[in-house]
């Protein structure tokens, strides 16, 4: 089988070094979230709610399976993130001391593709299967608004998922990822009591969220037309995009780039970063009689 566990492999072969967590984990009921990072092909930070104690190798081949039991291990990324490029978008990462925090979650029904469409994010790469019970927080950095972004994503995976955890996360999280698969029509109708939840609990009907459409790839087995998805979107006050997981990242990384910066539009001060122009023409006009003042004397 085709495991994430050999794609790992593949992709950060030794020799990788541990240390500390440089980050600190998020506000979730859960267990302290570890934090294994790699450096390839963005800087990524995969959380696992896991306890079990880390390898404390140093300088040592790491097998480290994807569902597997690690706790404050970091794959050292690379000496300077600043300056590194994403492969989907061509966009320069930022330096991270001036990181803006975005915390999204992956919502919708089994087998949408939640863990398919962070995976792809954070590592550009398909992963057709793999083995995987426990929540996972993805850490990476993009730019988006020409802003350096540190983003949190938040996988939950639907089985034995108790209600007031579910709830803290969406208390947790500054935008939602909502994903049906359009083979499902099942997952498409629980979209809509995920986002009455979402906005009960932010008591708010504009948290920032993306409606996604997955599995377009497969069309022969399609039960949900596009445009239900685009009038279920406008109902629920949505963006909207149906993509494939499987066929691109470009879309895939353009949907959350989208959310991510839905979300910091929500969190930019309402007030306007430049004066108004009536203020602007009142300081001219100011300036303009102190000069012709000074001139009289
Ligand atoms: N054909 C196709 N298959 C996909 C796509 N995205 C995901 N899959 C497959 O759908 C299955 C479920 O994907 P997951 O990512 O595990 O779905 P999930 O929503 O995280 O599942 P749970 O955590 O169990 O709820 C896997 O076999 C994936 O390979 C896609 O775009 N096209």
């Amino acid at each position: 089988m085709f495991t994430f566990t050999s794609v790992l492999k593949n992709l950060f072969p030794p020799p990788l070094s541990l240390s500390s967590p440089p980050f600190s984990s998020p506000p979730l009921p859960s267990p302290p979230l570890s934090v294994l990072s790699f450096p390839l092909p963005h800087p990524l930070f995969i959380c696992s709610s896991s306890t079990t104690p880390p390898p404390s190798v140093s300088g040592r081949p790491i097998q480290l399976p994807f569902s597997c039991s690690v706790s404050s291990c970091t794959l050292q990324p690379p000496s300077s993130d600043a300056g590194s490029t994403s492969p989907a978008l061509g966009i320069r990462l930022g330096s991270r001391t001036e990181m803006v925090p975005v915390k999204l979650l992956v919502m919708g029904s089994q087998d949408t593709g939640k863990t398919a469409l962070c995976v792809r994010f954070v590592t550009g790469r398909f992963i057709g299967d793999y083995d995987r019970k426990k929540e996972m927080t993805y850490k990476c950095h993009r730019v988006c608004n020409q802003e350096s972004v540190h983003l949190e994503i938040l996988d939950r995976t639907s089985k034995e998922c108790p209600q007031a955890s579910v709830e803290s996360c969406i208390r947790w999280a500054d935008g939602f990822l909502l994903l049906y698969s359009i083979t499902q029509r099942v997952s498409f109708l629980e979209v809509e009591p995920i986002k009455k939840l979402i906005d009960h609990i932010k008591q708010s009907p504009a948290a920032p969220t993306v409606l996604i459409a997955n599995k377009a790839d497969l069309e022969t087995g399609r039960e949900v037309t596009t445009e239900e998805g685009q009038n279920l979107a406008k109902d629920l006050r949505c963006s909207f995009k149906e993509l494939s997981v499987s066929e691109t990242a470009v879309a895939v990384e353009a949907a959350v780039v989208q959310l991510t910066s839905l979300v910091m539009a929500q969190q930019r001060p309402l007030l306007p970063d430049r004066p108004s122009y009536m203020v602007t023409v009142r300081h001219a006009l100011t300036r303009k009689l102190i000069r012709s003042k000074t001139m009289q004397w």
